[in-house]
């Protein structure tokens, strides 16, 4: 171990038969490069085994859904698509609309008013269908005066970019075949909402009526029910095979986007043939009622996972209280409005007391606001009532591992390793729930490990300059080792666009110089 510490290269387009570098793809599986044409047929009775990894299934609860149609190891791409839309999301401060960063007003794009970061942004294709329909139907420019705070103006932009797809029957009938759960939609007055913020200001604002308004219901519908949130950017996309991805709250895949804005879907873990190809549709680091509550609002289904089906969360006990009268857990009652009952002494907690206990605790962990010692109050206090590996516990130690990591520059240097040993305490323990409920080569545990790793590391180097060459020192290079390669297999799949690829660049800096002082030590 400890020498073998490279990272991997990044996966190159070259091309599949002969290596030089490719610019053209298999048209299937949009993976796999070719120089030439010739070569792509050449290679076809090899390559077709590995070709589109899926299957898409139908059933009457998923709806149409993605099986796998071989097994697939852990980090395989089982697809990559390109983005059918792309656009603000509903709710958004002002944004250029043509690449979706923050605007003050200071430029707008000069045929039809809508905002820009400069003039360049004006000439982004993606721009195009609201520029033309404002152009073509206000007749004067939008006008937009306020920024940094929610702007519900931009709620039509990406409405009217999925209208713009009418011209291209192909890729206007692959949007109007996702899933807008219409009918859910009108009987909870989603669709009120849809007319007061979309259809209404498109008329009104914009002066655009030639269209069909059920077709814009449903687009509003789609947008909430398929759209992928793009971080970074800040973007959602739609995506003509992603949005088959059936959702699972403890999800076997992985989606990251590159820089053109393709999600590339990855197998998180190790899947079998014939096993359901699933992701998350929320954040699986949520308690199960939220992440059930955002399930039924805005994907309207109840999800059954073998995660929400355990009141203990696959053995996590993410949402279980102390019991005050045994020390036991009480995992949460799956019926709705029941009393929790203690499995070891039967101790009961009335259902509104229960409610209660969180109430106050979210409140307390919501007001913490990123102060540390505030923040190990609340861990120090909260372990009486809330189980260790409560949601809302966790969700302090992970945010205590980024404050610990900013405080130790100004600290002395026995402050420091203080605080290193805590943030790798902390870490370990987060990784240890990430692990149960994101299993595989989930971008928190790459993000976690990559923290834990650095911290190894600087352990290491705060030692006297003779004992950094010492054998004694082995265990801290190997543990930095470890973790660092771990978290940069995960982040080297983000795109260079993210802040986690630049955490994996750093990871692939440091294992070059924890190879050199493993080298050192090995002299000795
Ligand atoms: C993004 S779409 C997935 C594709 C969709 N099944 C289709 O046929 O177009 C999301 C919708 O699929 C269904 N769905 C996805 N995952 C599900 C699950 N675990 N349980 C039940 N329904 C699910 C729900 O209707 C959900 O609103």
């Amino acid at each position: 171990m400890g020498l073998s510490c490279q990272p991997t290269p990044e996966d190159e387009a070259v091309c599949a038969v002969c290596g030089v570098t490719a610019s053209q793809r298999c048209g299937r599986c949009h993976v796999t490069h070719y120089c030439n044409r010739e070569h792509q047929r050449q290679h076809w009775q090899q390559h077709k085994k590995l070709c589109n990894p899926y299957v898409v299934a139908e059933s009457s609860t998923l709806g149409r859904h993605i099986l796998a149609s071989r097994d697939l190891q852990p980090g395989e791409i089982i697809l990559k698509d390109p983005p059918l839309v792309l656009g603000p999301r509903q709710v958004t401060v002002a944004v250029c609309v043509g690449c979706n960063s923050p605007v003050d007003g200071t430029s707008q794009c000069p045929l039809c008013g809508w905002p820009m970061c400069s003039p360049e942004c004006s000439l982004v294709e993606r721009h195009l269908p609201e520029c033309q329909y404002t152009q073509q139907n206000r007749r004067s420019k939008v006008v937009i005066t306020e920024f940094f705070v929610l702007n519900a103006m931009y709620e039509c932009i990406t409405p009217l970019r999925c209208l713009a797809l009418r011209k291209d029957a192909k890729r206007w009938q692959t949007l109007m075949a996702m899933e807008s759960h219409i009918e859910e939609r009108k009987q909870s007055k989603a669709t009120d909402l849809d007319k007061s913020n979309v259809i209404d200001f498109i008329r009104g604002y914009l002066k655009y009526n030639d269209f069909n308004y059920e077709d814009l219901y449903r687009i509003c519908g789609i947008l909430e029910v398929n759209g992928f949130e793009i971080p970074g950017p800040n973007l959602v996309g739609l995506y003509g095979k992603a949005c088959l991805l059936e959702h699972s709250c403890v999800a076997n895949s992985t989606r990251t986007f590159d820089a053109e804005m393709n999600v590339i879907v990855r197998a998180a873990v190790a899947i079998k043939k014939g096993d359901h190809i699933s992701t998350s549709y929320t954040d699986p680091m949520w308690g199960t009622a939220s992440r059930q509550q955002h399930l039924t609002t805005t994907k309207y289904f109840a999800c059954r996972c073998v995660r929400c089906s355990d009141p203990t969360e696959l053995g996590t006990h993410f949402g279980s209280l102390k019991c005050s009268q045994c020390g036991g857990l009480i995992p949460p009652n799956l019926t709705p409005d029941s009393n929790w009952s203690c499995p070891s002494c039967e101790a009961i907690i009335p259902h509104a007391d229960a409610e209660e206990i969180l109430r106050v605790w979210g409140t307390k962990l919501t007001s913490l606001r990123g102060n540390i010692s505030e923040s190990e109050h609340f861990l120090e206090l909260s372990k009486e009532i809330l189980a260790e590996n409560h949601h809302y516990r966790v969700d302090v130690k992970l945010a205590l591992v980024q404050l610990l990591g900013a405080q130790i520059d100004s600290s002395s240097k026995s402050d420091a390793e203080k605080l290193l040993k805590r943030k790798i305490q902390l870490g370990k323990e987060s990784i240890d729930i990430i692990d149960a409920l994101l299993p595989g080569l989930a971008r928190l545990r790459g993000m976690v490990q990559f923290e834990v790793g650095t911290s190894f590391f600087e352990l290491y180097k705060m030692q006297d300059k003779q004992h950094r060459s010492s054998p004694q020192v082995l265990p801290l290079l190997q543990e930095a080792c470890t973790r660092l390669q771990d978290a940069h297999t995960i982040l080297a799949m983000e795109s260079p666009l993210q802040e986690e690829y630049k955490m994996a660049r750093q990871a692939a800096a440091l294992l070059t110089m924890i190879k050199q002082a493993f080298k050192k030590c090995k002299r000795k």
